[in-house]
């Protein structure tokens, strides 16, 4: 077994960090587990992921519990699994979901957290709860800025820092205020101290993943703020990060929100399922916070700690600099994304080592898009 130090005694958290949120974590028997999930019941299971089943469980003490249970046990999962539970034991806030406990008897490795009730942004967005409307707007603000306090807690204060790497709707899942709690850190690596980036596989969502991420495998903080760009602009507007224009053609979110920014045209812009009830000023910063994070170039995006103040409309000349940006005065669609436009049919989600460039490239369908 490849469980860590820190994971096998549990004494390395911070006290204080730990007292902020949930109680620390424990090993669980998998006898208790079986109990809470009634023998991982089918009727139990909340979904699945790359990585095997979640099912909701309840423990003696009538708390409710989201369990993973590792599908296939190979090496592989293995290494997967002690880097998120490493991950996980280490870092509290509380916008990022903690891990409750583990499970580790013979072949079954299974992972303990909070139960969030209200499930995924996803799910709201696009999925099973899409038709209730329950995401006003004062919720999606509020699900925008703790998502993004999150995510700025693993890039700038988490030691060392750590990118997420799979950004997206279906792993911001949301408690029973709806408050915004990011989930999965099962691909997230951790960053050396003072190492810029690290090249590794590509993992990841399409319609999330960051142009130099997908062409190169280079991972940085700045792919997670493309990503988080794509979620917000999938929050406001309600639509899928890629949408099929016909049976050959798909249009990415970005190509379509950024000549409605440049034109200012909010109301088309926003969710019809918020009916017209937003507020505009939050709107905008969302639009144009999103647009700016998922820039083609890295360079041009902002840090998540500016994403966060931003948001907040902390800074009225931060504001009016980004709304006075060249890239919304006027149609640079083509400068702003190289031209990339995603053609063909491809799999919505990379999960395999790819080794070269033009593996990459065919397996997200975006060849020859980024270079022309
Ligand atoms: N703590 C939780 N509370 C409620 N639902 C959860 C919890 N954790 C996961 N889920 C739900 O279980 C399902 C599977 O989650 P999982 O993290 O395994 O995969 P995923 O995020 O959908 O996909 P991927 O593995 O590609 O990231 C998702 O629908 C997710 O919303």
């Amino acid at each position: 077994m490849a469980f860590c130090p820190i994971f096998c005694c549990g004494k390395s958290f911070d006290r204080k960090q730990r007292g902020k949120k949930q109680l620390s974590w424990r090993v669980f028997s998998l006898k208790e587990l079986h109990a809470a999930t009634n023998n991982f019941n089918y009727d139990n299971k909340l979904g699945e992921g790359g990585f095997g089943s979640v099912y909701w469980g309840q423990l003696w003490d009538g708390s409710q519990i989201a369990v993973k249970r590792l599908k296939v046990w190979s090496n592989k999962a293995d290494m997967e699994f002690s880097v998120e539970v490493e991950i996980l034991a280490r870092v509290r806030h509380k916008n990022l979901l903690s891990l409750r406990g583990y499970c580790a008897e013979g072949q079954e490795r299974l992972i303990v957290y909070d139960y969030m009730s209200n499930l995924s942004l996803h799910s709201h967005l696009h999925g099973q709860h899409s038709a209730e409307c329950l995401l006003d707007w004062s919720r999606r603000m509020n699900i925008a800025i703790g998502s993004a306090e999150g995510i700025t807690y693993l890039h700038h204060h988490a030691t060392p820092h750590i990118i997420h790497r799979d950004i997206k709707a279906s792993n911001v899942l949301l408690d029973s205020n709806f408050e915004a709690q990011v989930a999965d850190f099962g691909f997230a690596k951790l960053i050396p101290d003072g190492a810029t980036h690290v090249t590794t596989r590509v993992k990841g969502t399409l319609g999330y993943l960051a142009p130099e991420y997908a062409m190169l495998g280079k991972a940085s903080e700045s792919c997670d703020v493309y990503s988080f760009g794509i979620l917000l602009l999938e929050l406001a507007s309600g639509r899928k990060p890629i949408e099929k224009l016909n049976s050959t053609m798909k249009r990415t979110i970005t190509d379509w929100a950024l000549p409605l920014a440049c034109e200012r045209k909010f109301s088309e812009l926003a969710d019809p399922k918020l009916n017209g009830n937003y507020v505009e000023e939050e709107l905008k910063r969302v639009i144009f916070v999103a647009i700016l994070c998922s820039h083609s170039q890295p360079e041009r995006r902002p840090t998540m700690l500016e994403v966060v103040e931003l948001l907040k409309g902390e800074s009225k000349e931060k504001f009016s600099e980004l709304e006075n940006n060249e890239l919304f005065r006027s149609l640079q669609a083509a400068d702003y994304n190289d031209g990339a436009s995603v053609a063909e049919d491809s799999s919505d989600f990379i999960s395999e080592e790819k080794e070269t460039k033009h593996e990459l490239k065919e397996n997200i369908g975006l060849a020859d898009a980024h270079n022309s």
